[in-house]
């Protein structure tokens, strides 16, 4: 398949000047054809809303966190969730936090971290796990509960940990050992270790990797780059793109979804995402491929970088956040899921949900202010667009007659994404709703979406609209 959107691709993709002067134009036309818009229909009989949310920095992995467990940074974002909106522990009815590589020990870690955060014991929390969309499934999950008049007040999350991941003893390795426990007398003991091989002390070592298919998400990234014609120079100049708008708004204080952590042992407290980085276009070109050995074009720096950090929010029903005297930032108005092929559609989660969300809530490209999009590659994001640009792709794979065309490139990721900011797997979610919620009051406007790709060939489309009382930070 991958190869028949190359070729048909090739003919109807344009090259990258080409494409971004497109973008530009249609930007401006959607601008000129914004209209007043009427607020989307509530769908829950709550109107379930996003009171506000924290994530702690976003830190390269093998930095600062390195030291800690992965269910103390959660923690931090339950306290600095707490602290932000003032609301007491025992108001909470239920937490839903996500997490994609478990630690071991803290396996329901949304439960262990509301613990270690002082939540009563009967707070119920479980954890959700769906790949990178792991908090956009907690959120959503929490929307459900609220519909189904379960709970009132859900805390969602999320956290990755990837300084320190569970590495396995080989299977022979562990099957001994699994024997050795149960073996009863010294010489079943004796024969059992007589029998290790030194292939049996091969670790296992987690990838970021698809389970069905072995492959790389890196790889698999840059097989689809190839396959929409995404080249290497277009890919260094989307990730400068998003480092570049990072770093402007770091520095104008934007980021105001960021709680202070202290971290035992150091001084001083960590405020900032570390993982920003401009660096020229003539740097980027230097840099070697990083998965497809050597013609690849996805590079350390045009691919999202493993990082430490959590996530948490507060939702609840509009009319409880007026009965505790909170000022909601936005409404969860809708949201879907899409899974494909997850061997050659890996990444193309927006391309899918996109075009549905906006067709099930009837809203046009145009109508949307705002787009928070998960940025896994910079090759990934070219290959979402130029499929939405596609007329072709529309055709055999959307069963639409023409393309859904290209959002407003001035208003996508203005705040940087994935690649800049980084990405804790888990966390990513939380943090796509509070630039959405927060751009909405900056950039004064109504409907925000927010989509992703995850491992497993899924992704997710979300419509947040700004709430009257919604107010910046
Ligand atoms: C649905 C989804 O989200 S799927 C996505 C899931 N996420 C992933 O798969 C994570 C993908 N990323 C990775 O696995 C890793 O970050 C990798 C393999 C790409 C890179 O890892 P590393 O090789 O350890 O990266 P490292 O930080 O050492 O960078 C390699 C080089 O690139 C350089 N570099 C990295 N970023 C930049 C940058 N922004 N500008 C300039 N140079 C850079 C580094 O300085 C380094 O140079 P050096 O070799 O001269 O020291």
């Amino acid at each position: 398949m991958a190869s028949q959107i190359a070729r048909s691709l090739l003919a109807t993709t344009r090259p990258t000047t080409t494409l971004k002067f497109d973008i530009a134009r249609r930007a401006l036309s959607v601008t000129a054809t914004l209209q007043q818009k009427k607020s989307l229909k509530d769908k829950t009989g709550k109107n379930v809303v996003l009171v506000d949310g924290v994530r702690t920095p976003f830190l390269v992995s093998f930095t600062d966190y390195a030291k800690m467990m992965p269910h103390e940074l959660a923690r931090h974002s339950l306290l600095g969730l707490l602290h932000k909106t003032g609301i007491p522990k025992e108001v909470v009815d239920y937490i839903v936090y996500g997490t994609v590589i478990q630690e071991v020990k803290t396996s329901n870690i949304g439960r262990e971290a509301a613990l270690a955060a002082g939540f009563s014991d009967r707070t119920p929390a479980h954890t959700v796990t769906m790949a990178c969309i792991s908090s956009n499934q907690a959120i959503t999950t929490g929307v459900g509960m609220i519909a189904a008049g379960a709970y009132d007040v859900i805390v969602c999350g999320g956290v990755e940990f990837m300084s320190d991941v569970p590495i396995r003893h080989s299977r022979k390795m562990r099957s001994l050992l699994l024997k050795l426990n149960r073996a009863k007398t010294p010489a079943q003991r004796l024969s059992l270790l007589a029998s290790i091989r030194p292939d049996y002390f091969a670790p296992e070592l987690p990838a970021v990797a698809e389970f069905s298919s072995g492959e790389t998400m890196g790889h698999s990234a840059d097989r689809l780059a190839a396959a929409f014609g995404a080249t290497r120079a277009e890919q260094d100049e989307y990730a400068l793109r998003s480092h570049t708008l990072a770093a402007e708004a770091q520095a104008k204080g934007h980021f105001t979804d960021l709680i202070p952590v202290k971290v035992d042992g150091k001084d001083g407290v960590v405020e900032k995402d570390n993982g920003i980085r401009v660096s020229s276009p003539e740097q980027l070109a230097k840099l070697r491929p990083a998965f497809v050995k050597p013609h690849g074009t996805v590079t350390a720096a045009n691919s999202s970088f493993l990082t430490d950090g959590a996530s948490a929010c507060l939702i609840m029903s509009e009319a409880k956040a007026k009965e505790l005297g909170l000022k909601p930032k936005a409404y969860l108005r809708d949201f879907t899921y899409v899974a494909q092929d997850p061997v050659d559609q890996l990444l193309l989660g927006p391309a899918y949900g996109i075009p549905k969300i906006l067709e099930k809530s009837g809203l046009q490209l145009g109508d949307i202010d705002t787009w928070e999009i998960h940025e896994a590659f910079a090759g990934q994001i070219l290959a979402n667009l130029k499929a939405m640009d596609s007329d072709w792709f529309a055709q055999n794979y959307l069963g639409k007659q023409t393309k859904v065309g290209v959002p407003d490139m001035n208003k996508w990721n203005k705040w940087g994404g994935s690649l800049s900011i980084g990405h804790p797997f888990a966390a990513t979610g939380v943090r796509l709703a509070m630039h959405t919620a927060h751009r909405l009051v900056k950039e004064d406007g109504q409907f925000g979406v927010i989509s992703a790709c995850a491992a497993g060939g899924q992704g997710v489309a979300m419509i947040l609209e700004r709430h009257p009382d919604a107010h910046t930070d």
